[in-house]
């Protein structure tokens, strides 16, 4: 979408996830995770280490079986879906380490002739190949192979080989690990490209919550296999008590106030009518970063939230030997 929240189109849901539920042998990953994402629409799921983001995108590409829970992918369940459906989507793992011996303009052309049957009156398929080489910007390496890539320059291919066949919902897991900021503001205008001229709807996990700010319409933060939170960037700092810290100097010292309610103009403007020798006048907002740390945090210290994760004997037993100890 290219305005910033936007309201979504009413009732194209692209994706819908419902109390998904991944429990890999006794250990419990995903929870109850429930959002939706809009045609168009650009997600970015945060959340740390070992939160579950890749095995959330794995079912959702139908490449691993939920244990619960329901879901729906350009309108079917990725766990019975057909090659027609898989041709409406991209995929751009973690790390595809094949092809070596290919040239870069070779392995793009192999693999867009398997889009050709697919191709419909609404989206023509595949990605012409010439064209998405610009697009990723390996002009300069289309004859070069695979193996001899750099590692952003691989990640650019990587790209290319997951939107050869212009799908309609792109999962990108950690797309620009290993991008210089040259490449990333180039990846960055390629995904703005895909939302608003091609009408792609893409999820993409990330580490880097200044990407994530840049690109997405809507951020979702998983921690220990629940969303935490789903919103805009601006929602999300919104959800922190402290909105904006104002800072300024008045006689020679200088004075801060945490505006927690409201909008920070209010005590602004009432500062400058009382204050007529306020000086150097800084409005500091919550970063996304300061948010995502807040939000995590307070999952992780919120009792039920542990006691869920842990269950209830280990509570008990770790209090036990606690108090046993003290
Ligand atoms: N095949 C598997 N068998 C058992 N446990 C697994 C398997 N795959 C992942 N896990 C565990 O599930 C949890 C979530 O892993 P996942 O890779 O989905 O997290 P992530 O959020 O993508 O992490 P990262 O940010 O490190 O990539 C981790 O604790 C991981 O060890």
């Amino acid at each position: 979408m290219s305005a910033r929240n936007a309201p979504p189109p009413s009732g194209d849901v692209a994706l819908d996830v419902r109390d998904l539920r991944m429990r890999y042998g006794t250990k419990d990953v995903l929870t109850g995770v429930s959002f939706e994402a809009y045609r168009g629409e650009v997600l970015a799921l945060l959340g740390p280490n070992g939160a579950g983001k890749t095995t959330t995108i794995e079912i959702l590409e139908g490449f691993r079986m939920r244990s619960a829970g329901e879901v729906s992918v350009l309108g079917q369940d990725p766990a019975h879906a057909d090659e027609a459906w898989r041709a409406r989507l991209g995929v751009v793992l973690q790390s595809w380490r094949d092809h070596g011996r290919w040239r870069v303009r070779d392995l793009l052309g192999y693999l867009a002739r398997f889009y050709g049957p697919y191709s419909t009156p609404e989206v023509k398929r595949p990605w012409d190949v010439e064209e998405l080489i610009g697009v990723v910007g390996l002009a300069e390496h289309a004859n070069v192979k695979v193996q001899k890539l750099s590692g952003g320059q691989r990640r650019r291919l990587d790209v290319a080989i997951g939107i050869v066949g212009r799908p309609e919902l792109v999962f990108l897991d950690e797309p620009t690990a290993g991008f210089d900021p040259h490449a990333r503001r180039e990846f960055h205008d390629l995904v703005h490209r895909l939302a608003d001229f091609e009408n792609t709807t893409v999820l993409l996990t990330t580490h880097d919550l200044d990407e994530a700010e840049k690109l997405a319409d809507r951020i979702l933060v998983l921690d220990e296999g629940t969303i935490v939170a789903n919103g805009s960037p601006e929602q999300l700092a919104r959800e922190l008590t402290t909105q904006a810290e104002v800072r300024w100097m008045s006689e020679g010292r200088r004075h801060v106030h945490a505006v927690t309610e409201g909008d920070p103009t209010q005590f602004v403007r009432e500062l400058l009518t009382h204050d007529s020798g306020a000086s150097e006048l800084e409005v500091k907002r919550a970063s996304l970063e300061d948010t995502y740390m807040s939000l995590v945090h307070r999952a992780e210290s919120d009792p039920a939230r542990r006691a869920e994760r842990t269950g209830p004997t280990q509570t008990d037993q770790t209090e036990q030997t606690e108090e046993a100890q003290s």
